[in-house]
């Protein structure tokens, strides 16, 4: 028994995680629970001490509220990794694999990836990172259903989700004014976004994240940022993501944050609400 402990207390998240999906055809929350995984969880310790380890934050949000700018400026500031699923499917989908062809078909219609395929990604990424000696990580866009939140949730402790929001009206504009550097992989936004404030909401301005001139004419638009994917990709978040905030508000782990307005208004308030210092901002303030 003490050397089955020992070996499991040693075993890293990614092979928990891949080893969730062990058995491949789990179809509905029944399977799920008589899966051996959960059957195993329960008499063995099988979370990581979370004095050994860095950060292992969450970030939800729809589509084109910001989860990449935020969740990539925290990881910077913490030195944690920055694990976007969604950049896991493009790399997948742009390579010679297997899956390239089905899982461009399934986001260029703006729908989820299976559980099964993220998952897998999302091991292969870690267990890469933890060979190179990574620690925690800032996860975005991860979690996307309450069936792999469940199966985060089952092995490992996420610390703390940010749910990021903005007023839904700025949304589509964002993802329709995305741009990536092709060649430096840089994100910029040509959108200007100027809602006036009305009936008591308030109004929020967010400048355009514009690139630099070397950058300027090697813009691209990822395929699924058109007004009908985009559309589609907020219907399903509404569906199938919006459960989540749920899921992680019961068990007290959801931080509600309301972007203000662009990085310089939103960025302060953030770090204050996470309880964190950018010595940078400190810096400039003193001088
Ligand atoms: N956790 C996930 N579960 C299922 N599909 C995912 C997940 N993460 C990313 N994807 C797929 O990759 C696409 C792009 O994801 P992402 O870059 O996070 O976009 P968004 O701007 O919609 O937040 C999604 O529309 C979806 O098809």
């Amino acid at each position: 028994m003490a050397v089955s402990l020992r070996a499991t207390r040693t075993m890293s998240f990614s092979s928990l995680l891949s080893r969730t999906f062990s058995s491949a055809s789990l179809n509905s929350q029944a399977d799920l629970k008589s899966a051996p995984f959960f059957a195993q969880r329960k008499s063995l310790p099988l979370r990581p001490d979370p004095r050994d380890r860095n950060v292992q934050w969450v970030f939800l949000g729809c589509p084109g509220v910001g989860k990449g700018t935020y969740a990539s400026r925290l990881s910077n500031l913490l030195g944690v990794p920055h694990i976007a699923t969604g950049d896991l499917v493009r790399e997948e989908l742009n390579s010679s694999g297997p899956l390239a062809s089905l899982l461009k078909e399934i986001v260029n219609q703006g729908q989820l990836v299976s559980d099964e395929i993220i998952i897998n990604l999302l091991s292969k990424r870690l267990e890469a990172g933890e060979a190179k000696g990574e620690s925690g990580f800032i996860l975005d866009g991860f979690p996307r259903t309450v069936r792999q939140a469940e199966i985060l949730e089952g092995v490992t402790d996420i610390d703390v989700v940010v749910n990021l929001k903005i007023q839904e009206e700025a949304l589509l504009a964002k993802c329709l004014g995305r741009r990536i550097c092709s060649e430096c992989g840089g994100n910029y936004n040509v959108a200007s976004i100027d809602i006036k404030g009305e009936n008591g909401k308030p109004g929020m301005y967010m400048a355009p994240l514009l690139p630099p001139p070397h950058c300027a004419s090697k813009l691209i638009q990822r395929s699924d940022d058109t007004e009908e994917v985009v559309k589609e990709r907020l219907r399903v978040y509404d569906e199938m993501s919006r459960p989540v905030e749920e899921f992680y508000h019961k068990r007290g782990k959801l931080l509600e944050f309301n972007l203000p307005g662009g990085i310089p208004e939103s960025w302060p308030k953030l770090l204050e609400a996470l309880n964190l210092e950018d010595h940078e901002i400190k810096q400039s303030a003193a001088a």
